[in-house]
């Protein structure tokens, strides 16, 4: 079952500062979750967020999995190329009722990752092969890529932006679902805001909103 978790203001804790590391990094970013990363040796990349403070790093080399018991981490990412001690990060995480990863280790994970488009940093669209081969799960995103950056064009990007600005807002003023959904929806096929949308106006696009939203009450 693909989910889109929300990690907001949670602690991600990644153990391994190799290539996993960075891919677990960088996955995270956008989630606006704590990362801190644990590893007696990390890449450039790495030690470019560390200095940007994106994410925050303790250079240690571990031999066990006792370092948790510090954190009250809601996920963690074993990456090391240490089977063994990826396995006592995974046990311990799950004994401390966290969410556990292990990049070497599908089947004592409790969620693997899928191959991701991500347009925007608005739309994602995920691949997953469940776990049959992850290196077909990166061509079919590469071919699907192509695809969706043609169909979802630069005007939905807008139309989900004022989405979310006209779904709060009628969530505040209109009483029912039913009646939610109706001004959504004629929010969304509105020729002016189709207009305003073209014309990359999102200020003016809210301000049709609030009228519209107006002469409803
Ligand atoms: C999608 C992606 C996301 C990501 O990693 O963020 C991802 N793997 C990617 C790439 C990739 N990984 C590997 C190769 C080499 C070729 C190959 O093995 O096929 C390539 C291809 C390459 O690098 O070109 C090696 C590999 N992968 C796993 C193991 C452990 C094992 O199986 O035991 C080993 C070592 C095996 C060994 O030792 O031989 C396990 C998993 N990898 C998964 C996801 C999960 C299943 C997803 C699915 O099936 O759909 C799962 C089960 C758990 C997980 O890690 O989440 C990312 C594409 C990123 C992109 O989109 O660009
Ligand atoms: N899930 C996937 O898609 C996938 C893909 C490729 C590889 N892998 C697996 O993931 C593992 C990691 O791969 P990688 O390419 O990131 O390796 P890597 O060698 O680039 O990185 C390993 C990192 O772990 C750190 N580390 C190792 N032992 C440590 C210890 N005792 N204490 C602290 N830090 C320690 C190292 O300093 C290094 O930063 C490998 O076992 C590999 O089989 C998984």
């Amino acid at each position: 079952m693909i989910v889109d978790l929300n990690l907001r203001g949670d602690l991600v804790i990644i153990v391994g500062g190799g290539n996993e590391g960075l891919k677990k990094v960088n996955s995270l970013l956008t989630q606006e979750c704590k990362i801190l990363l644990i590893s007696d040796s990390t890449n450039r990349q790495i030690q470019n967020y560390v200095k940007q403070k994106k994410i925050s790093f303790k250079k240690m080399r571990l031999v066990n999995a006792n370092f948790l018991k510090k954190y009250k981490p809601f996920m963690v990412l074993a990456t090391t190329d240490d089977k063994a001690l990826n396995r006592k990060i995974v046990e311990q995480a799950k004994s401390m009722r966290c969410y556990a990863y292990a990049a070497d280790d599908p089947e004592a994970s409790d969620f693997a990752f899928g191959s991701v488009i991500n347009i925007a940093d608005t739309v994602q669209i995920a691949i997953s092969t469940g776990g049959r081969s992850p290196a077909m799960a990166r061509k079919l995103k590469l071919q699907a890529e192509q695809i969706f950056k043609k169909v979802i064009k630069k005007e939905d990007i807008y139309h989900i932006k004022l989405q979310d600005f006209a779904r709060k807002a009628a969530k505040y003023k209109i009483q029912t679902f039913s009646e939610r959904k109706k001004f959504l929806y004629s929010v969304m096929n509105d020729n002016h805001v189709k207009q305003l949308i073209q014309d990359e106006n999102l200020k003016k696009a809210q301000k049709r909103v609030m009228e519209m939203l107006d002469n409803l009450i």
